[in-house]
């Protein structure tokens, strides 16, 4: 296991861009390997999640190119995908797993899923139960609940299925198996989860509906294969956002940032705590807002963090808890149940890690009160397996009083490869 040490900063500055967007990079792939045609992909994320979805793909039969600029999928149309002959491993993905589980349960042919010892702790009823409920034949461990899973797909019906969770992945994994299924397939939320999925096929050509508190998706579609440039990811621009904020005499210039409305929860919060970030040269690309990001350090401010604002922010959190560990006053988190079941338990991590550079935090089941404090202590911190906990503690060790030594940082590998590269370039000490 790899660790390494942080040392204080005195300001954050210059101009970066961050990895491509992890979701869409996935989405990428696997859309463009059902649609017929060739499909170019600039952007793409090179990281170990992303990674482990174009080699799943590969293993269906699909032609995936690949130059260091552009990745090239020679699509296979709808129905070309081909039996795998082993196991297909996620790795550390739980959108690798659960997206496929509803794509692989409308193809007919037999397939299993599995991962690491993190994904195979996680939850997968909640695909499993709506795509048994399509007509596909899941088991899995835990009576289906866990991984490895195996899929025997076949012919589906289309449902109506009201999701007790905002998640995108479970979105997701059924509009997948809908586009399999006969007639139409609807998906209701609690709030809305990033819309990716949504944009993408519907620019596929599928035919997607959206309405308030829902999407319909139709089935046996033609899908062809287009041109996608991937964003900047705003989940991993939030490092870089927290640590600029915190860290005295900082301004950071982050280019090329996915600014989707179902992902800018993190500049709703951060800028609630009172935090500058200007959006600058806002566009379009591939049917996906981007921004540059310009951000000043700020004294922040606790805030009330609930309800609708959560799954804008999902990823984010362990960066937020960094941002309220070094607000003046209590910030409280609620309705994030959902950290819980990430690569670890989120909440319990930050908390563990934040209590560690001295920082009084209280958990809740579904979230926790942190309470501010003018400067962190340098400490062993633990990333617990979970590539967002080392980045949020790497960025909390900038302005620690002390080092800050990270263990167990390879996983930083899954969704940011250069992490700590990237942010050495702009730390001045
Ligand atoms: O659909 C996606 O690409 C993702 C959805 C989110 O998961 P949930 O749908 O489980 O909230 C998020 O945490 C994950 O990093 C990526
Ligand atoms: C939760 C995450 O990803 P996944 O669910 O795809 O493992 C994440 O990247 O923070």
């Amino acid at each position: 296991m790899q660790s390494y040490t942080v040392e204080p900063a005195t300001g954050i500055r210059g101009e970066i861009r961050v990895p491509g967007d992890k979701s869409i990079s996935h989405r990428s792939i696997m859309f463009g390997s059902i649609a017929s045609g060739i499909t170019r992909v600039s952007g793409f994320l090179r990281g170990e999640d992303a990674l482990a979805t174009l080699e799943a793909f590969r293993a269906m039969g699909v032609q995936i190119d690949d130059d260091g600029e552009t990745v090239t999928i020679h699509g296979k149309g709808l129905h070309g995908l081909e039996e795998p002959g082993d196991v297909l491993d996620c790795g550390n993905s739980g959108t690798s797993m659960r997206l496929l589980t509803g794509l692989l349960a409308g193809q007919n042919f037999f397939s299993v899923l599995s991962g690491d010892k993190y994904l195979r702790a996680r939850p997968m009823k909640r695909v499993v139960g709506p795509l048994s409920r399509m007509g596909a034949r899941i088991s899995g461990r835990a009576g289906g609940e866990k991984a490895p899973l195996a899929i025997q797909g076949g012919q589906l019906t289309g449902i109506e299925y009201d999701s007790p969770v905002s998640s995108a992945q479970v979105k997701s994994a059924i509009m997948l198996a809908g586009l399999y299924a006969d007639g139409e397939t609807v998906v209701r939320e609690p709030h809305l989860s990033r819309d990716h999925s949504e944009r993408m096929l519907r620019a596929f050509g599928a035919r997607v509906e959206t309405f308030p508190g829902g999407v319909r998706v139709f089935g046996g579609p033609e899908l062809t294969g287009r041109d996608i440039v991937v964003p900047g990811d705003i989940s991993s621009a939030a490092f870089f956002m927290v640590a600029a904020l915190i860290v005295p005499g900082s301004e950071l210039l982050i280019r090329g940032v996915g600014v989707n409305p179902t992902r800018t929860g993190i500049l709703d919060i951060l800028k609630g705590m009172g935090g500058d970030i200007e959006l600058l040269n806002e566009r379009e690309e591939s049917g996906e807002p981007v921004a540059d990001l310009l951000v000043r350090s700020s004294k922040l401010k606790a805030m009330e963090i609930s309800g609708e604002v959560v799954p804008r922010a999902i990823d984010e959190f362990p960066s937020i808890c960094v941002a309220a560990a070094l607000a003046e006053g209590t910030t409280v988190v609620r309705d994030a149940s959902e950290l819980r079941v990430k690569e670890t338990d989120r909440i319990a991590a930050m908390a563990d890690n934040l209590r560690r550079a001295g920082v009084t935090v209280t958990e809740t089941p579904d979230g926790m009160e942190i309470t501010g404090v003018a400067s962190l202590k340098g400490c062993a911190a633990d990333s617990f397996g979970d590539h967002r906990i080392a980045m949020s503690m790497t960025v909390a060790g900038l302005t620690a009083k002390g080092n800050t030594t990270i263990s167990d940082v390879e996983c930083i590998a899954t969704s940011f490869p250069g992490f700590r590269e990237l942010l050495e370039g702009v730390v001045r000490r």
